[in-house]
């Protein structure tokens, strides 16, 4: 598979087009984290996968559950677009001392599908029929 599209998308960038993770843009969520609607600028639609801050993955597992969904190529399932995989360092209080915490920035970027065709690409084009 060609992995040329898929590419790192800043934190920044993510919540610029997610109107800032606002609850209109939410998509639904998961076990992993929620799911917002991105809009670039361009009008290209996305849906970003926030994924949960206490998810315990490093950044070295983070890389290798990317690259394996990087390699699945198959039309039932959606395609991942790009992601976000950063490390930002904060000064906070706890226990009455300031200390510095590493919040985590992880999203994983999938083409976006609308209701139907969601329906269409979990379960193909199935015709009912009654007998
Ligand atoms: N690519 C997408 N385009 C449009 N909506 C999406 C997309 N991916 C997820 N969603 C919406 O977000 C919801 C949560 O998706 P998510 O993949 O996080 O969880 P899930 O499908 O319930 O599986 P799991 O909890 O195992 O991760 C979905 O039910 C769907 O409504």
């Amino acid at each position: 598979m060609d992995n040329v599209d898929q590419k790192h998308m800043p934190h920044k960038l993510l919540y610029e087009i997610t109107d800032g993770f606002s609850e209109k843009r939410l998509l639904g969520r998961g076990a992993f984290g929620a799911v917002y609607k991105g809009i670039h600028k361009d009008g290209q639609e996305i849906a970003v996968k926030l994924l949960h801050q206490s998810m315990d993955l490093d950044g070295n597992a983070f890389s290798k559950e990317f690259n394996n969904l990087t390699n699945l190529d198959h039309p039932n399932i959606v395609r991942l677009v790009g992601y976000c995989n950063e490390e930002e360092k904060l000064a906070t209080e706890y226990d009455g001392r300031t200390i510095i915490a590493t919040k985590m920035r992880r999203a994983l970027c999938f083409e976006y599908l609308p209701n139907g065709s969601l329906q269409k690409h979990l379960f193909g084009d199935i015709v009912r029929q009654n007998s």
